[in-house]
């Protein structure tokens, strides 16, 4: 049996429309910079997840055609979403996506919303995540989810959304508890979740939409 396993690590990264994503930040950043700042965050992420070390390929999952093709000019792969399904259903197709041409590679989800993401800290996560048939990592507020992963031959099983952490421990993955992962764990919701971001270093698309405050 060809099992094609490799060391490496095929990504998956959904997300939203930019008309509808981080609505929870439109108070903090405004109607008009708000989608923008979806965009920065993805491309932000996906940038970095394209240095990392461990990862052969990434593959987004979105309907949005201009993040599509700025997603893909960084070297993602981009995959239309499933229409109206959300966002586990689109975690599943990207995740078919790749076991289509690889059926046994390994996969990961991991969020679109991870402004300050550093390729280091994603390979620390990555080869923690290689012991155990299915792995993730909870938020930085410990109740959702940023990161879950699927070894050769294991099903993801995403339960993402919400109080996500507590789903994905129940449903059998193993909890990554590492120091120094932060920038892993730091997904943005809020203008809050922003100057904590900022605080570890955003990245440059984000650092040039998101301006401190003078004073
Ligand atoms: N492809 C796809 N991605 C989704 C969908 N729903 C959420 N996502 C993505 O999943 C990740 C986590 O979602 P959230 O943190 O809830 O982000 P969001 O939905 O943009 O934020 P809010 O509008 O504030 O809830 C982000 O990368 C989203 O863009 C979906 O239906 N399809
Ligand atoms: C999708 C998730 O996060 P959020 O709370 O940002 O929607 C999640 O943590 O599973």
């Amino acid at each position: 049996m060809n099992t094609d396993t490799d060391d490496d690590w095929s990504l998956v990264v959904p997300l939203k429309p930019l008309a509808l994503a981080k609505s929870r930040l439109a108070a903090a950043a405004g109607a008009r910079l708000r989608p923008r700042l979806a965009l920065a965050f993805a491309e932000d992420t996906v940038d970095a997840v394209l240095n990392c070390a461990r990862v052969r390929d990434v593959v987004v999952v979105t309907d949005d055609p201009a993040a599509g093709a700025a997603l893909a000019a960084l070297g993602a792969r981009v995959v239309p979403d499933l229409p109206a399904e959300g966002l586990n259903a689109a975690l599943a197709h990207g995740v078919r996506a790749v076991r289509a041409g690889r059926p046994y590679a390994r996969v990961a989800a991991l969020n679109a919303d991870l402004p300050a993401l550093r390729p280091a800290e994603l390979t620390r996560v990555l080869d923690a995540a290689r012991n155990f048939p299915r792995a993730f990592l909870a938020d930085a507020a410990e109740i959702g989810t940023t990161f879950l992963s699927a070894g050769p031959g294991v099903e993801l099983e995403p339960a993402f959304g919400g109080a996500s952490r507590l789903r994905h421990l129940s449903s059998g993955a193993v909890e990554i508890r590492l120091a120094g992962v932060d920038s892993v764990r730091r997904d943005v919701d809020t203008g809050a979740d922003l100057e904590e971001a900022r605080a570890l270093g955003l990245g440059p698309r984000t650092a040039a939409r998101w301006l401190p405050v003078a004073g």
